[in-house]
């Protein structure tokens, strides 16, 4: 079984990915809890060339040009997909990962590219059973991870994450293998809301 979880930044998703991985272990079953970008060369490289490369580059996203941008996460996620995520799948295992494809067309479209382009350049990945959209407004997304953020580039971020956030809930209409949760709850509740989730998704094998 396949499960990703997706959100704008400070969404919870690591919270929640660490405490389903644990539920699935309890249960008996082998994970493999992973995430994008990756540990790999290619996922240092995504955070040299596009997440640090100086407050410009936190903003805009890139130095370099949004396409290649989208197309370094296309890379590093065809090594994820090659060399993790299908193995693990083909061995039995559960796959749980924070972050997929699904975030570089809510956060590339949200940059201006066309999302029928980012569809097509990761349509080599493999489709999850389930996707968990940990969705939240901004506002309090911000607050969670204030101190990760550069104060005075607030607002521009704050910006950006609406779009993206926007975004997801489009994809979600687009996406059946979507499934909105409310995040704005506590951690012990949307824990429970994606175990009913996923029992559901088990229920129907
Ligand atoms: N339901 C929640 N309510 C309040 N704070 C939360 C909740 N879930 C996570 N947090 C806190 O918010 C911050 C961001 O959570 P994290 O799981 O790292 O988000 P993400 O992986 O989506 O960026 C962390 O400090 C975490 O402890
Ligand atoms: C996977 C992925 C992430 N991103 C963005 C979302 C986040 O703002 C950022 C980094 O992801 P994040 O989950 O914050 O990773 P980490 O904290 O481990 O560096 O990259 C994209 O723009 N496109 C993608 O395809």
């Amino acid at each position: 079984m396949f499960i990703v979880i997706e959100g704008i930044d400070g969404a919870g998703k690591s919270t929640q990915a660490k405490l389903l991985a644990e539920w699935f272990e309890k249960k008996g079953h082998e994970v493999v809890l992973t995430k994008e970008p990756t540990d790999t060369a290619f996922g240092k490289l995504i955070r040299k060339l596009v997440l640090t490369g100086g407050k410009e580059g936190i903003i805009d996203g890139a130095r370099i040009s949004h396409e290649a941008e989208a197309l370094l996460f296309a890379a590093d996620r065809a090594e994820h997909v090659a060399k993790l995520i299908k193995p693990s799948l083909e061995a039995g295992k559960i796959v749980i990962s924070d972050r997929y494809f699904y975030s570089s067309l809510a956060y590339q479209w949200a940059r201006g590219l066309d999302l029928e382009w980012l569809i097509d350049l990761n349509r080599f990945a493999i489709r999850p059973d389930l996707v968990i959209l940990l969705d939240l407004p901004v506002k309090e997304s911000m607050k969670r991870i204030n101190g990760r953020s550069i104060k005075t580039e607030f607002d521009k971020i704050a910006e950006l994450q609406k779009r993206v956030r926007e975004n997801y809930l489009k994809l979600a209409e687009r996406f059946p293998e979507i499934k909105i949760v409310n995040a704005l709850a506590s951690v012990e509740d949307i824990h429970n809301d994606i175990v009913a989730l996923v029992e559901h998704e088990l229920s129907l094998r």
